[in-house]
């Protein structure tokens, strides 16, 4: 009953084609019931909570509770991988991997609804990682209460590393972030006039400037940072000056107390420029649950020491990465693990051109399912 290597490549397959943005991932969640029902339901429950997906497998001597964690959601990003299964949705791509977290799940799933573990599990299908702090949602909305776990657990592909490798190391996997969103108001007018007029883009390009000086001035060289500014709208012609410039940009910091140093750093800029260039600017500063991923010291040495022992396993310590999760914020609530899975790929996470390689969906299943069965045994 367990998914075979076809079926789980035909699954990955339809997830990619149906790529949906954070918080609407209808059909997504309609797919994902519908494999669901397709495993034998004895010790099955399944709870939906808007386009989250709870699954609870009870134990047959339940003493404590393992969850897994995956995200369904995607990216606005248009595809151009050229893949046959290409996305069917304009504008939309699982362009973060997350249909091939989703497949593992599955398989995870599917092994656990056929060989019944002796602890409870619960395996949580989660909206918009990407865009709103999904995970925070839920557990602050209560969805978890009745099944909370006692250990969590989740995986992010990574291009970077072999097909099917397991990369994970102690203390921080992934860094927090803090979204950044700016507007700068003014006064527009005729190109011919700047002094009747208060120009934004001058105003947003100074802002971009200064904000370079954050990592380089401002963050303890030992210590690390990263301020990128990803997206600037200002203006709609070469012969009007603008009274408006949006900035949006993100903060990211492997800890807590750097994440928030920056965040002062960009407030106070953002201040000094509007009171410099007489504008107003409104300014947000949004983490949610973007916390660094904090890897338990417990459960990561029982983890890594499952993957270390198992000569079928490729193990590598990794370094700490810039990227940000909000499996954070559930970390920093319920003890557990983060880990990469390869995905063997010459392209960026976010890339268009992103086609993990399908082969480390059976490799993060087996060492998944390999230490999740010590893991029930041991506990
Ligand atoms: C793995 C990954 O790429 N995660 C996203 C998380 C989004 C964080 C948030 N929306 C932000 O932009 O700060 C990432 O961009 O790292």
């Amino acid at each position: 009953m367990t998914l075979t290597t076809a079926e789980l490549t035909k699954i990955y397959q339809d997830l990619h084609q149906i790529p949906e943005i954070g918080l609407k991932e209808f059909e997504t969640q309609a797919y994902l019931l519908k494999v669901i029902a397709t495993f034998p339901q004895t010790w099955l429950t399944v709870k939906k909570v808007a386009t989250a997906t709870l699954v609870l497998v009870s134990g047959s001597a339940p003493h404590k509770t393992l969850g897994w964690r995956t995200d369904i959601d995607a990216l606005p990003v248009q595809e151009q991988t050229g893949l046959p299964f290409v996305s069917k949705h304009a504008g939309m791509m699982h362009a973060c991997g997350h249909d091939i977290h989703m497949s593992v799940a599955l398989g995870l799933l599917s092994y656990f609804a056929t060989e019944q573990p002796k602890n409870n599990m619960l395996f949580l299908f989660q909206p918009a990682e990407e865009n709103a702090s999904g995970g925070k949602r839920l557990y602050e909305m209560g969805a978890l209460d009745d099944w909370m776990p006692d250990e969590i657990y989740g995986l992010h592909v990574n291009p970077q590393l072999p097909t099917g490798a397991i990369g994970c190391r102690q203390g921080t996997l992934f860094a927090g972030t803090c979204e950044i969103h700016a507007h700068f108001s003014g006064k527009s007018g005729h190109a011919a006039y700047p002094h009747l007029a208060n120009d934004m883009v001058v105003a947003g390009a100074q802002f971009v400037n200064q904000i370079q000086t954050i990592v380089s001035r401002n963050v303890d060289p030992i210590q690390s940072g990263v301020v990128t500014l990803g997206q600037f709208h200002a203006g709609t012609i070469g012969n009007v000056i603008s009274g408006s410039a949006q900035i949006d940009g993100t903060i990211r910091a492997l800890t807590q107390v750097m994440n928030q140093h920056i965040q002062q750093r960009v407030r106070t800029i953002a201040e000094g420029i509007a009171l410099s260039y007489d504008c107003q600017v409104d300014l947000d500063l949004h983490q949610g649950g973007y916390y660094p991923v904090e890897n338990d010291p417990t459960t990561t040495a029982a983890f890594i020491k499952t993957m270390q022992a198992d000569p079928a396993i490729e193990y590598v310590e990794t370094e700490p990465a810039m990227t940000g999760e909000d499996f954070g914020f559930l970390i920093s609530k319920i003890h557990g693990t983060m880990f990469w899975l390869g995905v063997d790929q010459p392209y960026q996470l976010h890339s268009e051109h992103l086609a993990p390689h399908v082969g480390a969906i059976d490799k993060g299943i087996y060492a998944m399912t390999t230490y999740f069965k010590q893991r029930d045994a041991a506990i």
